[in-house]
């Protein structure tokens, strides 16, 4: 594959590929990649403009939406909208998914997109990397009727692309059709994604794992005993522990590197807290495609099925062997 071809020409070889190519989800990658670029020149000149600190409003989850999430939210939706190829939207910043009526009112879109806009938002006023997530179905409902939430509440096998974009030393959309996945570097210069990172592939194993510590004695015992087994002195190990606290970045540094990102449910978390729908499927869509595992621990995540818009679930992703070794701490003591 000739490196440094263009997103533009790596989707349209890439479309016939797709087993139900019509060029619509062309057009809602491209999308994405416009929206993208809107709200990589935000992040740029954040510390500039007002765009730093809480937005005073809280979403359904109960946190306080940073002006960036709200910000990103709001590109992100309107270029999907503008451009007509999707049915609807949800997203980690909207209580409730928004149905998108094409102008014939006939809803012949039928694709359906869920965000999360903004990844990271602890980490949008310090300067550290921060991205975005999105996760892409066909509907289930009939072409033609107004879309339901049952287009959304679909297990994450179901998905048909996923992505995300990582706003760090270099701005870079990652995404997979279910072909492998790729990776693209903005040129800031000439506003252009290029493709830098083809056929990218976890490492069997590796030598980082991403938790926040500042939680340990909360974890269940499996995730305790995971935690030392990193530590302890033997073979390759002690492993190194690297969090950056943006889901984005631990993600594709550990794909990359090799490593395993655990957050897992805890007695202040019941179920965690990252979201299923816009978070935890596209991640591990990704991370399987790329020869990783994802699960909550027991269960690859691509099998759950989902109940709620905004549910939460505990996430082990990473390379192969070292999910497997967590499974098997968590098998032996789950709580
Ligand atoms: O601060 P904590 O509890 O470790 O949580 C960090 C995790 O929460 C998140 O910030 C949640 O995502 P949002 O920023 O989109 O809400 C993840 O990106 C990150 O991995
Ligand atoms: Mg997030
Ligand atoms: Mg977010």
């Amino acid at each position: 594959m000739r490196k440094h071809k263009t997103l533009g020409e790596f989707i349209i070889e890439n479309q016939a590929a797709f087993k139900y190519s019509s060029g619509e989800l062309s057009k809602l990658i491209n999308a994405i990649r416009l929206a993208a670029k809107v709200v990589n020149h935000e992040v740029n000149k954040a510390g500039l403009v007002d765009i730093i600190g809480a937005s005073g409003d809280t979403n359904i989850q109960g946190e306080d939406q940073q002006k960036l999430d709200v910000m990103a939210n709001e590109k992100f939706i309107q270029t999907l909208t503008n451009r007509e190829i999707v049915c609807g939207i949800a997203s980690e910043e909207e209580d409730d998914f928004i149905a998108i009526n094409s102008l014939d009112k006939k809803h012949q879109n039928k694709y359906v997109v869920l965000i999360d806009p903004l990844d990271g938002s602890s980490n949008i006023d310090v300067n550290v990397s921060v991205g975005t997530i999105f996760s892409i179905y066909r509907r289930v409902t009939p072409i033609g009727t107004p879309v339901t939430l049952e287009d959304f509440l679909q297990p994450g096998r179901n998905q048909v692309a996923a992505g995300y974009v990582i706003y760090g030393t270099s701005t870079m959309l990652v995404y997979t059709t279910g072909h492998g996945v790729n990776g693209f570097t903005l040129n800031p210069a000439i506003g252009t994604f290029y493709l830098s990172h083809p056929n990218m592939r976890y490492p069997d194993t590796g030598k980082i794992y991403s938790v926040n510590e500042g939680n340990y004695t909360h974890f269940p015992q499996g995730v305790k005993d995971y935690i030392k087994y990193c530590q302890e002195e033997e073979g390759d190990r002690p492993y190194t522990s690297r969090y950056i606290g943006s889901l984005v970045s631990d993600f594709h540094r550990n794909m990359i590197k090799g490593g395993i990102y655990i957050y897992p449910k805890s007695n202040k978390t019941e179920n965690g807290k990252l979201r299923l729908l816009y978070e935890c499927n596209p991640m591990a869509y990704i991370a399987e495609q790329a020869n990783g595992k994802a699960s909550d621990g027991f269960r690859p995540i691509l099998d759950i099925q989902p109940t709620e818009l905004h549910q939460r679930t505990p996430f082990f992703c990473g390379s192969k062997k070292m999910v497997e070794k967590a499974e098997g701490f968590m098998l032996k003591s789950p709580s």
